[in-house]
């Protein structure tokens, strides 16, 4: 390897976690996330829930009934697969492993339950990150005006959001989702600081010894 190969060092793809209540902001941040940063793609979870007027199949999930699901259980097609609002989401592992090898990123939109275990069968490969809003009292706003969910299942998801947030601190970084740009550039800065990474960048080594040696 000589200098000029500085662009080209292989670097080991991260899994990158976004968890939080129902509500905090973690979708239009993933989305944000995904059209800004072409090196990290989405993993899109299978789910037996109904699908948004917005949602695309295949893109923001894969949309299945509950055998369905249960095929892909026994089939051992899931990396981690959890129970969340009476509905099954669970993230399949093929395309995962086929990015990771590849030296790309991926984004995981998925709970508490889904974490711990993705912790640990990845170890040191996870980075993860806890969405708050800022308030109780936007947090019902933002789930009121997404006017996806009926007023009983905005009452269930805040309900629920206490018992998420108590896992913040199994995180190891927390954004105050107050602004969505500031929330952005904070997001994008972790990712940036993971990546440089020195066990990320697994080309590095033979890189200096060749700056060492004058190539
Ligand atoms: N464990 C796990 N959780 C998931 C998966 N996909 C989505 N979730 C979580 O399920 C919860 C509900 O997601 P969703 O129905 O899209 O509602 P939203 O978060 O309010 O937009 C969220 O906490 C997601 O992060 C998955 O594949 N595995
Ligand atoms: N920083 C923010 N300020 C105001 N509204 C926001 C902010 N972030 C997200 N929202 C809005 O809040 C609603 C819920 O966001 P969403 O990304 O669907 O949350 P989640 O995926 O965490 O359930 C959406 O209508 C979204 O446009």
């Amino acid at each position: 390897m000589s200098n000029e190969d500085a662009a080209a060092i292989t670097r080991r793809g991260l899994m990158l976690v976004l968890s939080s209540p129902s509500g905090a902001g973690k979708t239009t941040l993933s989305r944000q996330l995904l059209d800004n940063d072409k090196q990290i793609q989405l993993s899109v979870s299978a789910t037996t829930r109904a699908r948004r007027s917005g949602e695309k199949d295949g893109v923001d999930y894969h949309f299945v009934d509950t055998a369905t699901f249960r095929g892909m259980i026994e089939r051992g097609e899931f990396l981690e697969h959890a129970r969340v609002f009476d509905h099954f989401y669970g993230t399949p592992a093929a395309p995962v492993e086929a990015a990771l090898i590849d030296g790309r990123d991926v984004l995981f939109d998925i709970d508490w339950q889904g974490t711990q275990q993705l912790k640990e069968k990845a170890g040191s490969d996870l980075v993860t990150v806890f969405i708050l809003p800022p308030s109780t009292r936007d947090l019902e706003r933002r789930l009121i005006t997404r006017a996806q969910d009926s007023m009983e299942v905005v009452q269930k998801r805040m309900a629920k959001a206490a018992d998420e947030m108590s896992h913040w601190a199994e995180y190891d970084y927390q954004i105050i989702n107050r602004d969505i740009a500031t929330s952005l550039m904070e997001l994008k800065s972790i990712l940036t600081a993971e990546r440089l990474k020195r066990e990320r960048q697994v080309g590095l080594s033979a890189f200096v010894k060749a700056l060492r040696e004058g190539r």
